[in-house]
């Protein structure tokens, strides 16, 4: 494992930044994504990624190496690899692990599916691990199926919030400058100790930046570095691009990075991956209906409430009809909140189209899906013992999907007064992250 410096910590305030991306590397940049959103699949720059998750986390201070700590009862590792993954135009994604934990990391891969992983050994510092991963991606590899990007991208394994905007500045201006690098604003002042305990000198933090993942090089640019650095750079060194300096003259680019982007190191930071991923799951939620005309009416006024309510939250509305191709968008981009209204029907039919969807979109293998049924009945025609029946069948629902994930609360609304329950309701949406994590045992059922 490579020493760190003593003491060291991720900055937690931003502090000044550096100025933004110049004309001509946004102008590459929105080139590389035309080029990409054009021909998918057949996007000429090969771009490939390494991800060393070879640590043994010693500064968390767990037996478990953070990556594989849980968060929200899946692996760090895997939102990583989620956050990399959904970004088509990366061919392959290289994981450097111990061999201990080989198996651990082929059954997350199974568990959570995820794709164009290949796995490779990891090293005795991170260095060594990424030049494994470099190795595996070089075209001299004997029986590889891999190819040799132009491209490649170095991430760790413990940054799990990295953005494709991200990832596309520092891939373009590597394109352009041979190397690139996510930098932050320092927090803390950088100083020098001399031999005696003593302060040596002050760096000046305004002039002075953090160094971040991701990183992205041009593949020869990198491996040739890796190829000819020192022992002690493998043992000792900490940054990437500093190699392709040194070994490459290749002055990387440095682009400004997101907040998120930093590295989990201490324990406190799993509760902060935490609250980041059930904030950022809370931010949407899509009413659901049929096409009648007055489901329409009620998706819309739900719509309006919602919006009015939660002005932090996305709300969409969409038709559950025609196999639900728009429907199947907002799965496929992954909103986990659903509100499934039943006005006509007395069988929670809707309900049911849409978790027979939500199962086989597999969304739940990932984060829990909350689904709201919103049921109305006119409680005056309607004798006690059929609410009694859509009581039970929609308890009986719950327990079947939450086996897969799914969260399916029920909403028995009788129909004249439906406009004031509503309202009421929704104020309690607003609670989702708590309802969900902390009050399990509430889970409600009305
Ligand atoms: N021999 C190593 C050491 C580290 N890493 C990886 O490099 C990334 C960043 O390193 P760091 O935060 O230092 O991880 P650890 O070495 O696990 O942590 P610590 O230094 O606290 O022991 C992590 O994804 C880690 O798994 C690696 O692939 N191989
Ligand atoms: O942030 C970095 C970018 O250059 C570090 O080099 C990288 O994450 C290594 O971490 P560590 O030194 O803790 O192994």
């Amino acid at each position: 494992m490579e020493p760190g410096p003593p003491g060291s910590s991720r900055p937690t305030e931003p502090g000044p930044c550096l100025s933004s991306q110049q004309g001509a590397d946004q102008a590459a940049s929105a080139s590389l994504q035309s080029a990409a959103g054009a021909q998918p699949g057949r996007h000429s720059l090969a771009v490939a990624a390494v991800l060393p998750a070879g640590g043994c986390g010693e500064r968390m201070g767990v037996p478990t190496p953070k990556q594989f700590c849980p968060i929200l009862e899946r692996p760090l590792i895997s939102y990583t690899l989620q956050a990399l993954e959904r970004v088509y135009w990366i061919k392959d994604i290289v994981v450097a692990v111990t061999g201990e934990n080989m198996e651990v990391m082929k059954s997350i891969i199974q568990k959570y599916q995820h794709k164009r992983i290949s796995l490779v050994e990891a090293g005795v510092t991170r260095h060594r691990s990424i030049f494994n991963g470099l190795k595996a991606l070089a075209e001299d590899q004997l029986n590889c199926k891999l190819s040799k990007p132009e491209i490649v991208i170095v991430h760790d394994a413990v940054r799990p919030f990295v953005e494709e905007d991200t990832l596309l500045k520092v891939v373009t201006a590597a394109k352009k400058h041979g190397a690139a690098g996510a930098i932050r604003p320092l927090v803390s002042t950088v100083i020098s100790p001399s031999a005696d305990g003593c302060l040596d000198h002050s760096l000046e933090r305004a002039r002075h930046r953090a160094s971040e993942m991701p990183q992205a090089f041009l593949f020869d640019v990198i491996y040739e570095a890796y190829q000819q650095c020192s022992d002690y750079d493998l043992e000792f060194g900490t940054e990437c691009l500093q190699l392709a300096l040194k070994y490459c003259c290749t002055k990387a680019k440095l682009v400004e990075g997101s907040p998120d982007l930093w590295k989990v190191t201490y324990k406190r930071d799993l509760y902060a991956v935490e609250s980041i991923i059930k904030e950022k799951i809370s931010q949407e939620i899509c009413v659901v209906t049929d096409i009648e005309e007055d489901n329409k009416y009620v998706s819309h006024l739900l719509e309006e409430v919602l919006k009015s309510e939660l002005n932090h939250v996305k709300v969409t509305s969409e038709a559950l009809c025609h196999a639900g191709r728009d429907l199947q968008q907002i799965i496929l981009d992954q909103c986990y909140n659903f509100v499934c209204v039943n006005v006509m029907t007395s069988d929670f039919q809707e309900t049911q189209k849409l978790l027979s969807m939500l199962e086989e979109s597999n969304l739940s293998i990932l984060y829990p899906v909350v689904v709201v049924s919103v049921h109305f009945l006119d409680f005056k025609l309607v004798p006690p013992s059929q609410k009694m029946e859509s009581l039970m069948l929609i308890r009986e629902f719950a327990k079947e999907v939450k086996k897969r994930n799914i969260w399916l609360c029920g909403l028995l609304i009788s129909y004249p007064q439906y406009v004031c329950t509503q309202i009421s309701f929704f104020f309690s949406m607003d609670k989702r992250k708590n309802f969900l994590y902390e009050n399990e045992e509430k889970h409600p059922l009305t």
